[in-house]
């Protein structure tokens, strides 16, 4: 039964570490543990020697029939205990002892026979112990010794054995570890080298120092309980631990991060976040930081199982980084930091505010207004006009149609704001300002006259107030609108005198709508006209009080019932007849009922009680303005409320300036310093004539009615500049020209008269000539004579010149015959009618006309069963109207022409659909439409013989 050291050295009252002492050198190896077993026959043994331990030698065999004093009879071997042949080799050379090892006869006893098989050292070939011990233990793994075992066991038999001094051994460096202690012939059998890090194991020399008794000084550390035996290698193990050595920064990052050792560590800390991602879930964005290896902080919370097989420094460096994160994450310096270059990026990528559904914009709407008003990047919008062939820069300006698409393709709800004017600072105040009671006085009456041509309006004003201006006038004919105040019986009385040609229409309008009463003049021998109805549309539009002047009641025979009743058809039924229109039976050449129809429109007046405020600054209209030699403009205003005074800074449309005189109108030479509610002034000091009807208002700053007037300047340059249409040739206006080289079916006119209300006169009569087929264009509409700058003009656009009571001057005439350019006057307009539809007739002939509208793109095809083949498109260019025609192409040829047949707009039948929205188009028999077909849509104009066709 196997023994423990401990057990039987407390039975033996001996120390542990003794014993072991003892049972090496009794000639048992391998027993320096505590808990290692003896057999019986090794416990005898023991026994023996210590019996005769001092006496005899460990390595003399005991004699067979002396039995030693303590000893004990030896039990037989246990079966299955396996009995360890000892060898006991010389001391041979390195080379000889790997000899010997390879050819050591290793011999297992039979553990059923119970015998022994000792081989003697003398018949055994010299063989290493650790060699014999290595054969052992592929057999015995329980009790196998260790090459450390072995190794003292050779170490204490050659201890034994040589006894011989050695120098080395006692000399000063007998403890010094030399670079044969670890590549020793043990190693080399091994072929493995010694491993680093762990104590270097002194090999005795050949030949040690025999002669000493105890060498325990030389006795390699006995292995402990807690040190497991070392395996010996094998290939597929893990290579062991690198030790703790400092490497070349190069070698661990920086510029070498190509070398290995840097790469390792790059994978490790890549496969560490990977599997920190792996288990905090996908919305963990740290994991894609430390993917992209981007430096320190990276890599928190892993157990030291997660860490990868580094060691060093390059652990020391994860562990630092992860450190670094953690502080990070622990304390929100890292979220803070992130946070920041968020907010950084946010701040240099765009500085829009919020995204909005609905905004409000201006017009014309730049791409950086609706950018900033909505909240979306300018480059946005930009994209979108990019896809819609529009390169736009980001203060480009966008109008209505192209910002509500815009805004559309955004998914943003767009309301447009009319700015905030100037006007509206300036003028808005003084529009609505309401005039306390106490400062109202009552005012004279505005009567104006209207009625059809040569009714006598004229006639009956010049006998209201005691002149004869009908004389005086060319043809016979109003040809401007006059206005004079007159007093009777003590009461002002304003008359306004409106043309009464028809071409004047909307100059009358204008003069009804500062009239306080309405005088219709109708002659009693034509009863009324067209013109008459006219007027009275507007009379009755005005919300004015209407009274009848029925003129010309002198005259013999004529029936005055009829004129009567044509006013009862016209909704004007007569005092006399039951109705509420006073019918004033007069003649402006006999002056019979003159007294009567000034004591009505008094009555009339007296009833209405008008009132104004003189005290506050003057508004009111301007009838009409010309230029005056001597005098610059003239404009005839009407004060309708306030009054005006000389020095006051007035703004009338687009001009200004500062009232430097007025005059009387009834009598010019009269300069009168106020003008109050109610009276006509002939005003002078504007810097161009202002329109006939617009307002007039005095402002306190000449600066402000200057910035005004400039601003409206403008804002009509714009508008006239967006309504002329390119300038350039294109195939447009090259047709143009082509059509005026061959037979000119486009007449360009310049226009100048001596007053603004008979340029408008002129214009107005020209719409009547506006054929569909025929082109009437007026190139320059102005006051004043003709110049220089006219005839060039003429010259360079084929234009004839219609001076309207105006002359060239000397320069311009001269001019105008060298370059052969026709100057036309005239001093009565329905002349100027008359010879341009003549001149207009004579150019017609009969052809037809392509108007190119637009053109579409196909994006996709529909088939719709019953319907047909629908394209879905998107509008190019242009319009594309219903009743039109398109051209269809397909790879730049034109391979059909076909009547559209449906346009819709989403699911809505279209009238026309325009530039940059989309639509769906059904051609008039024609299905075989295919994406990315182009339509040219146009329509055909026909040009009539005639205007009277
Ligand atoms: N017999 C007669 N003739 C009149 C009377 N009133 C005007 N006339 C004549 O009618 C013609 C036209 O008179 P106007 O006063 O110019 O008529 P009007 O309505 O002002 O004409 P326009 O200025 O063209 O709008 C003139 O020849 C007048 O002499 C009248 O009461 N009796």
């Amino acid at each position: 039964m196997a023994v423990r050291i401990y057990a039987l050295a407390k039975e033996l009252k001996l120390d542990t570490k003794e014993l072991a002492d003892i049972c090496a050198r009794a000639g048992i190896p391998g027993k320096g543990s505590a808990l290692a077993s003896l057999t019986e026959s090794e416990v005898e043994k023991v026994k023996q020697f210590l019996d005769g331990g001092s006496k005899k030698s460990a390595k003399q065999p005991k004699a067979s029939g002396a039995p030693p004093a303590m000893e004990r009879p030896r039990p037989a071997p246990a079966q299955g205990d396996r009995i360890k042949v000892i060898v006991t080799p010389k001391a041979p050379a390195p080379l000889e002892a790997v000899k010997a090892a390879r050819e050591a006869k290793v011999t297992d006893t039979d553990t059923d026979t119970g015998t022994e098989t000792e081989t003697p050292a003398a018949e055994s070939p010299a063989a290493p112990a650790e060699t014999a011990a290595a054969a052992q233990s592929a057999e015995s793994p329980q009790e196998q010794p260790t090459t450390e075992q072995a190794k003292q066991t050779e170490e204490s038999q050659s201890v034994t054995q040589d006894t011989s001094p050695s120098p080395e051994g006692e000399g000063p460096l007998a403890g010094m570890v030399r670079r044969e202690d670890y590549i020793g012939p043990g190693a080399s059998a091994e072929g493995k080298p010694p491993v680093m890090g762990q104590p270097v194991k002194k090999k005795p020399k050949p030949g040690g120092s025999g002669g000493r008794a105890r060498p325990a000084i030389k006795l390699a550390p006995i292995p402990g309980p807690s040190e497991p035996p070392k395996p010996k290698p094998k290939k597929d193990e893990a290579p062991a631990q690198k030790p703790d050595m400092r490497l070349p920064a190069e070698v661990l990052g920086g510029k070498a991060g190509d070398k290995p050792l840097a790469a390792h560590l790059r994978r490790a800390e890549r496969n560490l976040e990977a599997e920190k991602a792996r288990k905090t879930g996908p919305g963990f964005t740290d994991g894609d930081d430390a993917s992209k290896g981007r430096g320190r902080g990276k890599g928190r919370g892993r157990g030291e199982e997660d860490r990868p097989m580094l060691g060093g420094r390059e652990q020391r460096q994860l562990s630092r980084r992860r450190s670094n994160r953690s502080d990070d994450d622990d304390s929100g310096r890292g979220r803070g930091r992130r946070t920041i270059r968020r907010t950084s990026r946010r701040s240099g990528a765009s500085t829009a505010a919020p995204r909005k559904e609905r905004v409000a914009v201006q017009l014309p709407c730049t791409v950086r207004d609706l950018s900033e008003a909505a909240g979306i990047p300018a480059m946005q919008i930009q994209r979108i006009l990019m896809q819609e062939g529009v390169m736009a820069k980001i203060n480009d300006t966008m109008d209505e149609e192209l910002t509500e698409f815009i805004a559309a393709e955004l998914g943003v709800d767009v309301d447009f704001v009319q700015p905030v004017t100037l006007e509206d600072q300036l003028l808005t105040s003084i529009r609505e300002a309401e005039d306390p009671e106490d400062q109202l006085e009552p005012r004279p009456p505005v009567i104006t006259f209207l009625g059809h041509v040569d009714h006598g309006k004229t006639s009956l004003l010049d006998r209201l107030i005691g002149i004869n201006v009908v004389s005086g006038e060319s043809g016979g004919i109003t040809q401007h609108i006059r206005a004079y105040q007159i007093e009777k019986d003590g009461a002002g009385i304003s008359f306004v005198d409106t043309p009464g040609h028809e071409a004047f229409t909307e100059m009358r309008a204008r003069g009804a709508n500062v009239t306080d009463i309405a005088v219709l003049v109708v002659a009693a021998d034509d009863g009324v006209m067209p013109q008459t109805e006219e007027a009275i549309s507007h009379a009755k539009a005005a919300e004015v009080p209407i009274v009848v002047a029925l003129n010309k009641i002198d005259i013999p025979g004529i029936d005055p019932n009829k004129a009567m009743a044509d006013l009862s058809a016209n909704g004007l039924q007569p005092s006399e007849w039951g109705g509420d229109i006073e019918v004033v039976k007069c003649s402006a050449i006999t002056g019979e009922g003159m007294d009567d129809l000034l004591e009505t429109l008094l009555t009339v007046a007296d009833l209405h009680e008008y009132k104004a405020n003189p005290h506050r600054s003057a508004l009111g209209t301007s009838l009409e303005a010309q230029q005056e030699s001597g005098h610059g403009v003239v404009a005839k205003v009407i004060v309708e409320n306030g009054t005006l005074r000389v020095g006051d800074n007035v703004v009338c449309g687009d001009s200004y300036g500062k009232v430097r005189a007025m005059f009387d109108t009834l009598r010019p030479e009269l300069a009168i310093q106020e003008a109050g509610p109610s009276t006509p002034v002939n005003l002078l000091g504007l810097d161009v004539a202002p329109a006939a009807g617009e307002h007039f208002y005095v402002l306190d700053d000449i600066a402000q009615a200057r910035e005004l007037a400039e601003t409206r300047r403008e804002q009509t340059r714009k508008e006239t500049l967006g309504s002329t249409g390119p300038v350039h040739v294109t195939l447009e206006n090259l047709f143009d020209r082509l059509e005026h080289t061959e037979e000119v079916q486009t007449l360009n006119l310049i226009l100048r008269s001596d007053v603004r209300g008979s340029l408008e006169a002129i214009q107005k009569e020209f719409t009547k000539l506006d054929h569909p087929e025929v082109k009437l264009k007026t190139l320059l509409a102005t006051v004043g004579g003709v110049t220089e700058g006219d005839v060039q003009l003429a010259h360079a656009s084929d234009a004839v010149i219609l001076a309207f009571n105006v002359v060239p001057d000397e320069k311009a005439r001269q001019l105008a015959d060298r370059l052969g350019v026709q100057i036309r006057r005239y001093d009565v307009i329905y002349k100027i009618t008359d010879d341009l539809k003549l001149a207009l007739e004579g150019m017609l002939r009969p052809e037809e006309r392509e108007v190119e509208l637009g053109r579409a793109l196909v994006q996709q095809v529909f088939k719709i069963s019953r319907i047909g083949v629908v394209a879905g498109c998107r509008v190019l260019a242009g319009v594309i109207e219903r009743n039109s025609r398109a051209r269809v192409i397909r790879d730049s040829t034109v391979i059909g022409d076909y009547p559209i047949d449906t346009l819709r707009r989403e699911k809505d039948d279209a009238k026309e659909v325009r530039e940059g929205y989309e639509c769906g188009i059904k051609l008039s028999s024609f299905n075989d439409v295919k994406e990315g077909d182009l339509f040219e849509v146009y329509k055909v104009e026909e040009i009539g013989r005639t205007f009277d066709e």
